[in-house]
């Protein structure tokens, strides 16, 4: 959905109310340092014309007493240091304020971004599942990190410079009306002219700026993907294919960036010219008048250096003005973020407690326009281990996406009852902290083990963790570690195999005592000898738990009280181990190959 400029200002604004007074500082020290720094010809203008010259001295009153009771122009003739002083001193001032001025944007933009990043991170914890798996993981990790970064730029870079330059201009041009009509028109008309020229510029280079960005991300994602793929490369002997793949896209990028650098230099360079020209006509133009006696030499001097002063910003400001489109583009894709609807609970969620059936009735969901379930109707009794057995893409998954509320049944997609309370009505918390989920691809933390196995139940208990690894089969793999249960998992720590984590997702789930665990393939990198070993120890240490086995093995099944069999989404067969040989069915034939007869 496309976003109004007036949307974006108003999240904008939003975020920086908290740094409301570090602003307010940042503007007025901003002002009183291009003020001094405005005053420095002004003292040099004084100087050439009253010092030296022989203008009779117009000073504010406290100026001109202190001027007077020093001695006058003849005190300063003798001491023109005192001169080169005020200059210093206003330099000293407009230096101090400028500090100011960089240290309030500095407070405010980083009070600003912060208060961004902890919106849009907590904001995408509660967005629903769907909404993650709809995105892509790359996508919203570079809205939250480089488009924060473009947010914090536009406020800290461009938005005090453009206040700056408007302040600065604002301040000169009333200086040199107040001294000099002419001059001041002739200044005021190049405005326009160095603003338009380089606005329009950028604004004709912004693509070009894309495609280098462009360039830039590839290489990046050819990186990245090489240092993660590591194993396939070199298991493949891939090596100089890639670099010569990384080779091509760095030209490429190379190219792109030297483009860019010659037209920046026509830019520049052409923008010197035109800054010129304005010189060009106000040293003529000004000569002329200070010959004709119209401006005084000094006067002449201050018109000078305003002039050379105000040209560097202003041809920033085109640049900035141009830049800001890509701020837009930026404050849109975040935006888009905060306004995606997050899970809000129902008034009045129950939380009813969950060791209690659990009832499928008629249920039928679609991804979209996918159809993944069609009409399944069974019941898991309280305190049985039921099976669901089925090919890849069979809908095993969705069924327990459903149950703890990662997707919700639409109307008219029949219920799902945990002890006659339909799982809609009942809180999403209490729901998924009661059902403990092993899921297919175990993920764990860059922490240690113990932090990991204890990540959802909290408990701080290491003879707990201890405890639940044992029923999971990997307290010994853990302790044959030098760091034991401290060892930190990831990049920076141990490799895991990938069934040293499934039993360490296992553990982790078994911690929470949840009156319902599921087993999402959950023991499919085991080998069968500690795949029996954990179902084993499962069954004596689960007590009463409701237990959900989802598996392509069936060994990994067959003690389970019930199965079902999914085919398509639909239930295939339904009944015990032996009753479902039985029946000679699907699930006969895949025993079959499984066990080889
Ligand atoms: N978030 C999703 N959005 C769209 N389609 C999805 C989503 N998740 C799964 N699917 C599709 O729904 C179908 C069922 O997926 P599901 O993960 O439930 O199957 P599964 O039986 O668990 O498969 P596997 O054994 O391979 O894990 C598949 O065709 C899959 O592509």
């Amino acid at each position: 959905m496309k976003k109004t400029k007036h949307e974006l200002f108003h999240m904008l604004t939003g975020f920086a109310k908290g740094s409301k007074r570090y602003f307010a500082v940042a503007v007025l020290a901003t002002a009183l340092s291009i003020l001094f720094s405005f005053l420095m010809p002004q003292v040099v203008g004084f100087t050439v014309d009253s010092v030296i010259g022989t203008k009779s001295a117009a000073l504010p009153g406290f100026l001109m007493a202190l001027f007077e009771r020093a001695g006058g122009r003849d005190y300063l003739r003798a001491n023109f240091i005192v001169c080169a002083l005020g200059v210093v001193l206003c330099a000293c001032l407009s230096g101090i304020f400028n500090y100011f001025s960089r240290m309030g944007t500095a407070r405010g933009t980083e009070g600003f971004v912060k208060r961004l990043r902890d919106t849009l991170f907590t904001h995408t914890q509660y967005l629903p599942f769907s909404w993650h798996t709809e995105n892509q993981t790359g996508d919203i990790i570079q809205r939250c990190t480089y488009d924060v970064d473009t947010a914090q730029r536009f406020i800290s870079q461009q938005l005090i410079e453009v206040v700056r330059t408007l302040l600065l201009v604002a301040l000169a041009l009333g200086i040199m009306f107040s001294m000099n009509v002419l001059l001041a028109v002739i200044a005021l008309c190049f405005i326009p002219l160095i603003l338009g020229y380089s606005g329009f510029f950028f604004s004709r280079i912004a693509d070009k700026f894309e495609e280098a960005d462009e360039a830039e991300g590839e290489l990046m994602i050819h990186v990245q993907e090489n240092l993660t793929g590591v194993r396939v490369v070199r298991a493949f002997g891939r090596e100089r294919y890639e670099t010569d793949r990384f080779d091509e896209k760095n030209e490429a990028y190379v190219g792109k960036w030297l483009t860019l650098g010659k037209i920046l230099g026509y830019f520049w360079g052409i923008g010197d010219i035109v800054s010129s020209g304005e010189l060009l006509v106000m040293v003529t133009v000004g000569a002329a008048l200070a010959a004709h006696g119209t401006i005084t030499l000094g006067e002449y001097l201050v018109f000078i250096s305003y002039t050379v002063t105000m040209a560097w910003p202003v041809r920033q400001l085109g640049h900035i003005i141009s830049e800001m489109s890509k701020t837009g583009v930026s404050l849109r894709r975040i935006k888009e973020i905060l306004d995606a609807p997050v899970e809000e609970e129902e008034p009045g969620a129950l939380e009813p407690p969950l060791d209690r059936d659990i009832v499928f009735d008629h249920v039928s969901f679609a991804y979209g326009a996918q159809s993944v379930l069609t009409d399944l109707n069974f019941t898991v009794k309280k305190g049985t281990t039921f099976g669901i057995l089925g090919t890849t893409g069979s809908g095993k998954s969705t069924v327990t996406y459903l149950l703890n509320r990662l997707y919700d049944l639409p109307e008219g997609g029949g219920s799902i009852k945990i002890g006659d309370v339909d799982v809609r009505k009942i809180d999403r918390h209490h729901l998924r902290r009661h059902i403990g989920l092993v899921l297919q691809e175990p993920f764990l933390f860059s922490k240690t083990i113990f932090e990991n196995i204890d990540i959802a139940a909290r408990r701080r208990d290491l003879s707990r963790a201890r405890g639940a690894a044992a029923i999971a089969a990997v307290d010994d793999s853990i302790l044959s570690f030098s760091n034991g249960y401290d060892t930190v998992v990831g990049e920076r720590g141990v490799t895991l195999s990938g069934g040293q984590k499934q039993r360490i997702a296992i553990a982790r789930t078994l911690m929470l005592d949840a009156p319902i665990m599921v087993f999402d393939d959950s023991m499919s990198s085991l080998d069968m000898e500690t795949d029996a070993k954990i179902r084993a120890s499962l069954r004596a240490n689960t007590g009463d738990a409701t237990v959900l086995l989802i598996s392509h093995r069936i060994s990994t099944l067959m003690q389970a009280d019930k199965i079902m069999v999914l085919e398509n989404g639909r239930i295939a067969e339904l009944g015990s181990h032996a009753e479902l040989l039985e029946k000679n069915g699907v699930y006969k034939r895949v025993y079959d190959l499984q066990s080889g007869t």
